[in-house]
């Protein structure tokens, strides 16, 4: 139950429409008990004409008559009231459903991108939909039925022990075993559904993950092979949950059981006090009643506390995610202007999750408005650089100035918001081409998204689209080329206008006569800004300020293309490779 104390903030948030809530559902129970008292009342009616108590057919008609229109009246008005507490308490479960839904996206957002490297998609998903839901029965129903519960309980018993005492306490009597029947089964049930909780979440996540890479699957003909794995994922699932079910449904049996024994225990103890004379027909109909309206939320016990043992269960996972302090904060809250002059000095940086030290004791200048090439074998690290710039990861050795102040000093959105990246793989919403450039700017006008578009070199494939700029991608669209989506990815970069742009490996599946057109359109483009450009390619760095080379995460070469020609070595022969290789 403890997790579930994080909820008690929205509990406080929206307490008047609880309380009220709450109030119609005692109001609605109160009056709904009437019918036992009213149906008593009119047996004893009968049975008093029958004994010749009293003797006047037409008043007793009348009195039935009267009765009769009361149970109708209360039936109603306890329908209408029900009706009012379900638009409370089911409607505020949704707002709080939609609140939780909508922190819960908010600190991922803000969680790093290491944080996703560890958790997976499929899981994520799973806490944001199916663990709320869970979460929402307990504010909603759960709460309903309990006070529903509550409410039945004390009038019943209260207006028992107003008949009769004796019977009362005899009928009580199954009570405490059914007591501790309840708390050693939602024990269980508590266990068993939160193993099902991580069942569902496994499986969500191998669904995720295989539609996603259905075009592998296919192409390697593994289907066979992934519906067998589907198979024991979900067989596992199936298993978890009949165990679950199991101990579930051993409540039921039990309560109806119990709530009998009470039934027996009326008829048998009532029928003896009526033959001494000591209560009326009536007051014994009244009592089964009562006993058999306690029925139904003696049954909701256990639907109530297995509902709130899986709410701690899912509550408890949310909490994991919500607790967890985002790795990379911005700890500059006034705003920083940009100019784009970058710095590192002594950089090393290791990535704590696979303990790589992708860099080792970098140290390079890049003034604003400068061009700088990174190159470098794979793995060397050139990325990582990126991602530190970016601020995707922070370094613990060594610094990184912006504009001659460490990075971590800025405002990191200010930061963010002038970096223009493209990125190796990029990725494009399932949208319109516009709306997929647009996203670098959202107010970009249609002349912006063409002009990016063709400095880019992607305007003339997208004018072959049907529909243009307006061309849907993805999942139910066009799938475009690898060269085409990174030239609509660089056509967002250039479209932001920042003052950083980074090119990360962006013009590998483009042909080198594509590549020649974008770099000379870059080069104006990128006047006055600082630039990143990540390649493999001679042709893409050459005619950058400074270029520098890594391996294994050092620089081994640093200068201009002319004095990394003079100089030679891995620049020198990866450029005569190159060159080779062209003319060939
Ligand atoms: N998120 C990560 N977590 C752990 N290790 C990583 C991560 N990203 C990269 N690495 C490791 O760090 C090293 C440097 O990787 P990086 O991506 O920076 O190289 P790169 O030069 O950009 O390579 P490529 O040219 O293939 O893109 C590699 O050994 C890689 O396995």
């Amino acid at each position: 139950m403890k997790a579930l104390q994080y909820l008690n903030k929205y509990f406080y948030k929206y307490k008047w429409r609880f309380l009220i809530g709450i109030l119609i559902t005692v109001i609605s129970k109160i009056i709904a008990l009437k019918v036992p008292k009213l149906v008593g009342d009119s047996l004893n009616i009968v049975e008093d004409y029958l004994n010749g108590i009293t003797t006047n057919i037409e008043d007793v008609k009348h009195e039935l008559f009267i009765n009769i229109l009361l149970i109708m009246g209360v039936a109603l008005f306890s329908g209408f009231l029900t009706f009012l507490m379900r638009q409370t308490i089911i409607v505020t479960s949704r707002l709080i459903e939609f609140d939780l839904k909508n922190e819960i996206y908010q600190q991922y957002q803000k969680l790093s991108l290491n944080f996703y490297k560890k958790n997976r998609t499929g899981d994520l998903m799973n806490r944001i939909s199916e663990d709320v839901t869970k979460v929402r029965m307990y504010v909603g129903p759960t709460v309903m039925y309990t006070t529903n519960m509550v409410v039945l309980f004390v009038v019943c018993f209260a207006e028992m022990i107003k008949i009769d005492l004796k019977l009362t306490l005899y009928t009580l009597l199954p009570f405490p075993l059914l007591s501790l029947s309840v708390f050693f089964l939602s024990k269980i049930i508590h266990k068993r559904s939160t193993v099902v909780q991580q069942n569902l979440s496994k499986l969500t996540t191998f669904t995720q993950e295989l539609f996603s890479g259905i075009d592998v699957v296919k192409s390697y003909g593994i289907e066979k092979s992934m519906t067998m794995d589907f198979d024991e994922i979900s067989d596992d699932n199936k298993d978890k949950n009949i165990h679950l079910e199991k101990v579930n449904a051993l409540f039921y049996p039990s309560i109806i059981l119990l709530i009998g024994i009470s039934n027996i225990i009326v008829i048998y103890v009532g029928g003896l006090q009526y033959i001494n004379g000591e209560i009326q027909a009536g007051t014994i109909l009244q009592f089964l009643l009562y006993v058999n309206y306690l029925t139904w939320p003696v049954a909701i016990v256990g639907w109530v506390t297995s509902m709130i043992q899986q709410a701690d269960a899912s509550q408890a996972r949310i909490n994991e995610f919500l607790n967890q302090a985002p790795e990379i904060t911005n700890e500059n809250e006034l705003s920083t202007e940009i100019f784009g002059k970058v710095t590192f000095k002594d950089v090393t940086f290791t990535y704590d999750d696979t303990n790589i030290t992708a860099l080792k004791n970098i140290n390079f200048t890049v003034n604003s408005g400068e061009t700088i090439a990174i190159l470098g074998k794979t793995g060397s690290g050139k990325s990582t650089i990126i991602e530190l710039l970016s601020r995707l990861y922070d370094t613990k050795n060594g610094v990184i100035l912006l504009d001659d102040k460490p990075i971590k000093e800025a405002n990191l959105y200010d930061v963010r918001s002038q970096i223009g990246f493209v990125p190796q793989d990029p990725f494009l919403f399932s949208d319109t081409i516009e709306n997929n450039i647009k996203f670098g700017k959202e107010d970009a006008t249609e002349q912006e998204i063409i002009k990016a578009a063709k400095n880019a070199v992607v305007h003339d494939n997208i004018m072959d689209f049907t529909s243009g700029y307006k061309t849907i991608l993805g999942e139910r669209g066009v799938t475009l080329s690898g060269g085409q989506k990174q030239r609509v990815s660089i056509a967002r970069a250039i479209i932001k206008n920042p003052k950083i742009l980074i090119f990360d490996d962006c013009l590998s599946a483009v042909d080198t006569e594509t590549e020649e057109k974008i770099l000379s359109n870059l080069e104006k483009v990128s006047k006055n800004k600082t630039t990143f450009i990540i390649s493999h390619r001679i042709s893409s760095a050459k005619n950058a300020d400074k270029i520098i080379v890594l391996d294994a995460g050092e620089i081994i070469q640093q200068g201009t293309h002319n004095q990394l020609i003079t100089a030679g070595g891995y620049y020198k022969d990866l450029y005569e490779q190159q060159l080779l290789e062209k003319e060939n």
